[in-house]
């Protein structure tokens, strides 16, 4: 697909020039999904994510079947895509995940903790402390393994049951998974209703605590039409590492208003504006997402995918 007006470049001097896009469609998105999506249209979506030039694909959870069964093909997908020159990270949320995904060859796992006690208790099971119990011989066993962990913080603005987070609440789990020895760290904004003051506010208590924008990825879904501006907050603050997923896929199971992520192709349109290299093809994201979405029976979300797969500017 040919992309026609493409942003003016305008380089600013406060944001980095290079951001690494952590792509979580075909887990983070799907994982919502109500109808199950086959195993091979999903390896089909990220072979073709990783020829649109995007390098980290989350792949899928080694969770138990029955809390996700839309992932619960995790050991018939991640072979058929093992091959890509991608990472591929997934999620293990305990040592029988782990083990499951070691034994496929997985070299990134994530693990996923609350800042909130409900949705601990709804996602995991657990309390928050035993949610970290839970997850701290997981880390040290991937660490020995020489396999690099994330720790992804849900629910680091806004909790449905709880409302506001107090940021202290957040820094304090934060420090924890990287006390543990998580690799980088990503902010959840589960539920969408965080605001640039509040990114920068979090972000500022983070560092102080020790906890550099560095060591952080941001994961900002989209619900109130806040995800880019918050992006562009967190990036002014010197976070370089941003979740975004193709065609504004997503959601959470266990959190019932957490709607689709911030769209891939509207964080690439932005950044592409501000200079920023991401080293994606942006015709070929939109046609992905474009492709996903007639599997999928519904229109894709995101606006720039839209405005670029309009009958227009299709394929010359
Ligand atoms: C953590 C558990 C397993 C606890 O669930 P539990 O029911 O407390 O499990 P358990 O530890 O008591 O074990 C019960 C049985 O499950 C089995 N089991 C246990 N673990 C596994 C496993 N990994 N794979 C396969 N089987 C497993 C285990 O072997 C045992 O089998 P039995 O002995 O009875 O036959 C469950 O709560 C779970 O799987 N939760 C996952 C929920 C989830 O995936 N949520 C979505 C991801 S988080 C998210 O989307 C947010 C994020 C990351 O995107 C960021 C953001 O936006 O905020």
């Amino acid at each position: 697909m040919t992309v026609p007006g493409l942003p003016m470049a305008v380089p600013s001097r406060d944001l980095p020039t290079r951001v690494r896009i952590h792509e979580v469609g075909a887990r983070d998105g799907l994982q919502n999904e109500k109808a199950t999506v086959p195993t091979e249209v999903k390896a089909e979506f990220i072979r073709r994510l990783a020829d649109a030039g995007l390098t980290t694909i989350e792949a899928t959870s080694f969770v138990h079947p029955k809390w996700v069964p839309q992932l619960a093909d995790a050991e018939a997908l991640f072979p058929t895509v093992a091959d890509l020159p991608v990472a591929l990270p997934v999620l293990v949320p305990n040592e029988r995940g782990l083990d499951r995904a070691l034994g496929l060859g997985a070299r990134r796992v994530a693990v996923f903790a609350s800042a909130t006690e409900s949705f601990a208790k709804a996602n995991l099971n657990r309390t928050v402390d035993e949610a970290l119990a839970m997850f701290e011989p997981v880390v040290s066993r991937a660490k020995a393994a020489s396999v690099h962990v994330r720790g992804y913080l849900s629910m680091c603005f806004g909790d449905p049951w709880e409302g506001a987070v107090p940021i202290p609440q957040v820094v304090k789990v934060c420090r924890a998974l990287l006390d543990m020895g998580c690799d980088e760290l990503s902010l959840g904004d589960t539920i969408g209703v965080a605001t640039p003051g509040h990114v920068v506010a979090l972000l500022a208590a983070l560092d102080e605590a020790g906890v550099p924008p560095t060591a952080l990825g941001v994961h900002f879904h989209d619900t109130y039409g806040q995800a880019l501006a918050n992006t562009l907050a967190a990036l002014q603050q010197g976070v370089t590492t941003v979740d975004a997923s193709a065609g504004g896929l997503g959601g959470c199971p266990y959190a019932k208003s957490a709607t689709g992520n911030l769209a891939t192709e509207d964080l690439v349109w932005m950044l592409r504006g501000l200079g920023i290299d991401t080293g994606i093809d942006l015709g070929r994201l939109v046609a992905t997402s474009t492709w996903m979405a007639s599997q999928l029976g519904r229109p894709s979300p995101s606006r720039t995918v839209r405005a670029l797969s309009h009958e227009d500017t299709e394929e010359h």
